[in-house]
């Protein structure tokens, strides 16, 4: 299936046949091309990746020949609203914008359904993800990840009682990574301790199979924690335990993944306490992946504030290292997150990174002194820690003794950790000794599997004795279509469908049709009065189930910033929009045979009491492509010119246009100043032979032709698109 950049995906052909998909490979992909030094446009970057087929690019990319340099961490974001159908267009979004890393998880606001079948010591639950949601989003990323021009890392989690079932199941189909870390269903699962670890074992072994790379749990401690700082020592424990386990178990190194968030936030001191346990932790694992993620704990609703934050957090990675630098949407601390935000998180990645670039080979970390001196007392807590568990008689009963988690900055401890019983929790008493006669037929099964007794030479390939697996024959995977027949893909595709297959189109945040619209407003007036007085300006806007999503004071007194939502449920028909044709821009050397035909020239200013020259500048010199390059002979007034002026040096030089530049909008002045500039053209008889024309960044054509002026260009105006206008307004002028 290949996409065309300017086609929407379709969702139905990803649907089809997925019964006989198959994944195009297995394991896990690191940028190609990592920390190569590299020519991009007229810079040199020393730590960017090889760049995307297609992509795009930062906003502010159109001022440096449109690069989009892509840096060399996998960048991560994640993505569940709950409709893998239309999280598929949002996971085309965030690979344009540069992530190469889709994690699934949270199709409900839960993300643990865990149990046992009655009876059975078998897991159910799990992350709620299902076969065909993951062959249908890997299916839909083969064909995205050939459109951007690099492959794509598909991740989810491998936790709770079903932990190897759903393994199994990744590994079938060709999932590149996962969560893996038994303390996680143990402290935040309450999962018994034992299953824990056993399930932990078989499910590692089957990643390792499958080449997957492993992030381990240790953020949720100080998700958790009262106080994030206070858990350093107890995050690099953590880390150790799930790391040495997973190494025991067969996993590479290379693909064991620490999972580190920088604990602390602004207003705290963050860098002064976060930057040396990041070095501290890249000592201590050096032999190891780090997987870095933004700080989500003390994200309020201000998307700003969190990007911020977020930012900080990148410094730290750039300062010391991060192989996956995972992104949460900066909204996460207000609502399940939107399209927008998840773009808007690996933009902040992308951007903070290549504008950091090669930071190191001016910057270094000052290992001693109070930086030195933290790194060691986090090193030497870590390890007490450690020491402490083997004394009181390993995890287990450290868990039991509510080691974890406890709001106390390690060795000091305040009682309150977690505490789980081995002899408690769920799953508890399903781990069963293995019969002498037990035999396990199956590949990258962990420990002991009797095969010799059946086999001798099978024992490193027992699958063998069944004609090989699901991992080594596909064909024997059983596919099974959604069961539920009101709540599926189809029943919920059926509903969009219009929106889908016609030219009626709705605002959403999150799912295709939701008709939820956000907007940005300040009330002149506190904090709750705000709130509601905003819920009735959204009412009167006409929106339905309008909510407060962010509020922010100004000043008590005097002011409040609102942010809303709220649905529209009308749909907009785009074959009844009226869109005026994009204006056509003349070739350069068309506009340079009609001013070499018949010569042209312009006097220029910006007009009234407002000193900006440089988009004037733009227009005009040629160094910015401006009108001077097709031959037009451009004379500049300068600044703060009076109205009146220019028009008399318009007449004094004969000038075939006025081009007034405004870009101080206060109280319209840059209308009223066109306004004027008309009237005075006219009173002085030159207005009919005169092109006059305006500009500015917060110019309308429409508004500035209501003044009389000829035409008004706003931002990102280009001079070939003036000088396209001057020339097509003089024969209008001449041909009448
Ligand atoms: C080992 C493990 N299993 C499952 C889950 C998901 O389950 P919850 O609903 O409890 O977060 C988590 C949690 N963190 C994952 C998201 C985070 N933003 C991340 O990128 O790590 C986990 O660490």
């Amino acid at each position: 299936m290949e996409l065309k950049r300017n086609e929407k995906l379709d969702i139905e052909e990803i649907l089809n046949d997925l019964e006989h998909y198959r994944p195009r490979r297995r394991g896990w992909h690191w940028r190609d091309g990592a920390n190569e030094k590299r020519q991009m446009g007229k810079f040199e970057f020393y730590e960017t990746s090889d760049p995307l087929k297609q992509s795009q690019p930062l906003p502010a990319a159109k001022y440096f020949s449109n690069i989009d340099p892509q840096p060399s961490p996998v960048i991560t974001t994640e993505i569940a609203s709950g409709r893998f159908e239309d999280d598929i267009r949002r996971m085309r979004m965030a690979a344009w914008h540069g992530a190469d890393h889709l994690m699934v998880i949270r199709t409900a606001g839960q993300s643990h359904f865990d149990g046992l079948i009655e009876g059975t010591p078998q897991g159910v639950g799990g992350i709620p993800i299902t076969r065909k949601q993951v062959r249908a989003q890997r299916k839909a990323i083969d064909a995205i990840e050939d459109e951007v021009g690099r492959p794509i890392n598909y991740h989810s989690y491998v936790s709770g009682v079903a932990g190897p079932e759903i393994a199994v199941m990744f590994a079938e189909e060709g999932v590149n990574g996962a969560h893996q870390d038994p303390q996680y269903n143990v402290l935040y699962r309450n999962i018994n301790m034992v299953r824990s670890f056993v399930d932990a074992a078989e499910a590692k072994s089957v990643m390792a199979w499958a080449d997957m790379a492993q992030i381990d749990g240790a953020h949720n401690a100080n998700a958790t924690a009262r106080e994030a700082w206070k858990v350093m020592p107890e995050l690099m424990v953590q880390h150790a335990i799930n790391s040495i386990f997973s190494v025991k178990v067969g996993m590479k190194k290379e693909n064991i993944c620490l999972s580190t968030v920088p604990p602390t936030a602004p207003p705290a001191p963050c860098m002064r306490i976060d930057l040396p346990y990041a070095v501290a932790l890249r000592e201590l694992f050096r032999e190891y992946r780090m997987r870095a993620q933004q700080n989500t704990k003390y994200m309020e609703s201000s998307t700003r504030e969190a990007t911020v934050t977020h930012v900080l957090n990148l410094l730290i990675s750039e300062l010391t290292s991060a192989d996956i630098q995972s992104t949460i949407t900066p909204d996460e601390g207000r609502n399940v997150p939107w399209h927008i935000y998840n773009i808007e998180a690996v933009d902040t990645a992308k951007q903070a990174f290549t504008g950091m670039d090669g930071l190191k080979e001016m910057v270094e970390i000052k290992r001693d002194g109070e930086l030195g001196t933290k790194v060691r007392e986090l090193k030497e807590r870590a390890v007490l820690f450690m020491e402490e568990i083997l004394e009181v008689g390993g995890y287990f009963k450290a868990v039991e003794e509510g080691f974890f988690v406890d709001s106390g900055q390690y060795p000091e401890r305040n009682g309150d950790g977690i505490i789980r019983k081995s002899d408690a929790g769920v799953g508890v008493g399903t781990v069963y000794e293995r019969d002498e006669d037990y035999m396990a037929p199956v590949t990258a099964h962990f420990g002991y599997n009797n095969v010799q007794q059946y086999d001798p030479s099978l024992v490193d390939d027992p699958a063998k004795l069944i004609g090989g697996g699901t991992f080594e024959d596909p064909s024997k995977i059983i596919y099974i279509d959604e069961l539920d027949d009101t709540d599926n893909v189809n029943v919920r595709l059926k509903e969009v469908e219009e929106l889908r297959k016609s030219s009626k189109i709705k605002p959403e945040m999150e799912w295709m049709g939701d008709g939820i619209v956000h907007t940005t407003m300040f009330l002149p007036t506190d904090e709750r009065t705000a709130e509601f007085a905003a819920i009735e300006i959204g009412k009167k806007l006409g929106l339905v189930d309008v909510e407060v999503i962010h509020k922010e004071i100004m000043q008590e007194a005097e002011g409040t910033r609102v942010e809303i939502k709220g649905r529209v449920d009308f749909t907009i028909d785009l074959d009844k929009l009226v869109i005026p044709p994009k204006p056509e821009i003349m070739t350069e050397d068309e506009i340079r045979n009609d001013i070499k035909a018949h010569p042209m020239k312009i006097v220029a200013a910006t007009v009234g009491e407002d000193e900006h020259s440089v988009g004037l500048r733009e227009i005009i010199d040629i160094k910015h492509g401006g009108i001077e390059k097709y031959g037009i002979e451009c004379h500049m007034l300068g600044t703060s010119v009076p109205v009146e002026k220019l028009v008399d040096a318009a007449i004094e030089l004969k000038a075939d246009a006025i081009l007034a530049s405004a870009i101080i909008s206060h109280d319209d002045i840059n209308y009223k100043n066109m306004q004027k500039l008309n009237e005075i053209a006219i009173e002085k008889g030159i207005r009919d032979k005169v092109i006059v024309i305006a500009g500015g960044t917060q110019v309308s054509n429409e508004l500035a032709v209501k003044t009389g002026v000829d035409a008004g260009f706003g931002r990102g105006t280009k001079g070939e698109q003036v000088a396209t206008f001057l020339v097509k307004k003089r024969r209008e002028m001449h041909a009448s």
